[in-house]
């Protein structure tokens, strides 16, 4: 029942396109889009992209950068710019946010190529209150949910 859970946590908003970062995003994406009836976009970590592909010149890839201090180093965010059209409203779907870093991210690709950023549904909400108002967050649970 999570793609039903996560899709009802912003159906407010009637979100047009679901997007997911690797790697569990991209499970739990795929089933809140279908439950939903709209497209599904993947969002991959550049450092998990084997090879130099970056993209013919026709079908450029965004890029977003967490802060260097993220994770060890922070991570760069891609997807094909193609995949996002001005007036599509898009819904992060993924199982857990803490710092927002990634979301963060996610939402300035999508904005750069003019849609509109509705919010992130997750599962478990871990994020402070700053972080949860300026993304819109969404949770099913919260970490004082989660067993000790
Ligand atoms: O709010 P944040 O601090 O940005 O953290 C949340 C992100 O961290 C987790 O991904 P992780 O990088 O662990 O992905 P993985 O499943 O590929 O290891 C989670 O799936 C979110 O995408």
């Amino acid at each position: 029942m999570l793609g039903p859970g996560l899709g009802a946590l912003h159906a407010d908003a009637r979100p047009t396109l679901i997007v997911g970062i690797e790697t569990r995003g991209l499970v739990l994406g795929p089933i809140t889009a279908l439950h939903l009836g709209v497209g599904f976009v993947e969002i991959r970590k550049d450092r998990r992209i084997v090879g130099e592909y970056r993209g013919p010149a026709a079908d450029p890839l965004l890029r977003a950068a967490t802060p260097p201090e993220y994770q060890d180093g922070g991570l760069t965010l891609v997807v094909p710019g193609r995949l996002f059209r001005p007036g599509d409203r898009v819904l992060l779907v993924d199982e857990w946010i803490e710092t927002g870093a990634q979301a963060s991210a996610v939402r300035r690709m999508v904005t750069e190529a003019g849609a509109e950023w509705i919010g992130a549904a997750v599962v478990v909400d871990a994020c402070a209150p700053h972080v949860r108002a300026r993304l819109d967050v969404r949770g099913l649970l919260t970490e004082d949910d989660l067993p000790a």
